[in-house]
């Protein structure tokens, strides 16, 4: 493809859900760190795939330790994060030089399928941006203003939505120029604001998002079985 394609992989949240003493992206899983694992998924659909990893400045020395000490030497860019999640994606953006598709990952989803990776980038290739749902599969209650919760929510009315969510960049670009909105919780809401539609494909279910302890102990689960 010309000019390539690319993964931002953000990681510079703080972690506070998790609560643990070393930000969550680091903590080891089947002994290295999350990050490492996410990186390498996404080498190993494209060897040449351009990486470029978002994280807190005051973390690059502490990082570049831990690559020495794990001996991890997939090339990759480094940039410094932002305030939110926003901030840190359009720092990433503007580091991605010529790519024509840019995905864009959380740095704590390291069981992201090679098929979901594949299946995102080949629907952004053809439709502009596409990202990688599943079903839900428990019932629905919303909670109204007076703390009692309805009923009658369809499931199959709603899909919970990943990552890697992947644009061609003329899109991503043109959506980062907006100015940062609370509503805007994914790329794909900024992208939507935008103007452009979205394409939704088929994500995997163990694609989860370590952001609680309990989520550890799933992610320490899934590890020793892929
Ligand atoms: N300023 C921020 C905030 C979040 N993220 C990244 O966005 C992803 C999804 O965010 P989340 O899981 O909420 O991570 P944290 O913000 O670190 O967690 P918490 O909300 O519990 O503090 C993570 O990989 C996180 O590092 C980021 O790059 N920059
Ligand atoms: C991008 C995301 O992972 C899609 O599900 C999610 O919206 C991130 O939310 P967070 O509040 O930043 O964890």
């Amino acid at each position: 493809m010309p000019g390539g394609e690319c993964v931002i992989i953000v990681a510079g949240g703080q972690g506070l859900r998790m609560g643990a003493d070393i930000p969550k992206q680091f903590i080891p899983i089947g002994q290295r760190p999350i990050l490492m694992h996410t990186i390498e998924k996404f080498l190993s659909w494209n060897n040449s795939l351009k990486v470029i990893l978002v994280l807190p400045q005051n973390q690059f020395s502490y990082w570049e330790s831990l690559c020495r000490n794990y001996d991890f030497t997939q090339k990759h860019i480094l940039v410094a994060g932002g305030e939110t999640r926003f901030h840190s994606v359009k720092n990433g953006l503007q580091h991605i030089g010529d790519s024509q598709l840019i995905a864009i990952h959380d740095g704590v989803r390291p069981f992201v399928s090679q098929e979901t990776i594949e299946r995102c980038f080949s629907a952004a290739d053809e439709k502009g941006a596409a990202i990688p749902v599943i079903n839900v599969s428990e019932s629905l209650r919303k909670i109204e203003k007076n703390g009692i919760a309805s009923v009658g929510l369809k499931r199959s009315d709603y899909r919970l939505v990943q990552t890697p969510q992947v644009f061609k960049s003329s899109i991503i670009c043109k959506a980062y120029e907006l100015n940062y909105n609370d509503a805007f919780t994914d790329d794909a809401s900024v992208v939507e604001a935008a103007g452009f539609p979205i394409f939704l494909v088929e994500g995997n279910l163990e694609n989860i998002k370590i952001t609680t302890p309990f989520d550890l102990k799933v992610a320490e689960a899934l590890i020793n079985k892929t």
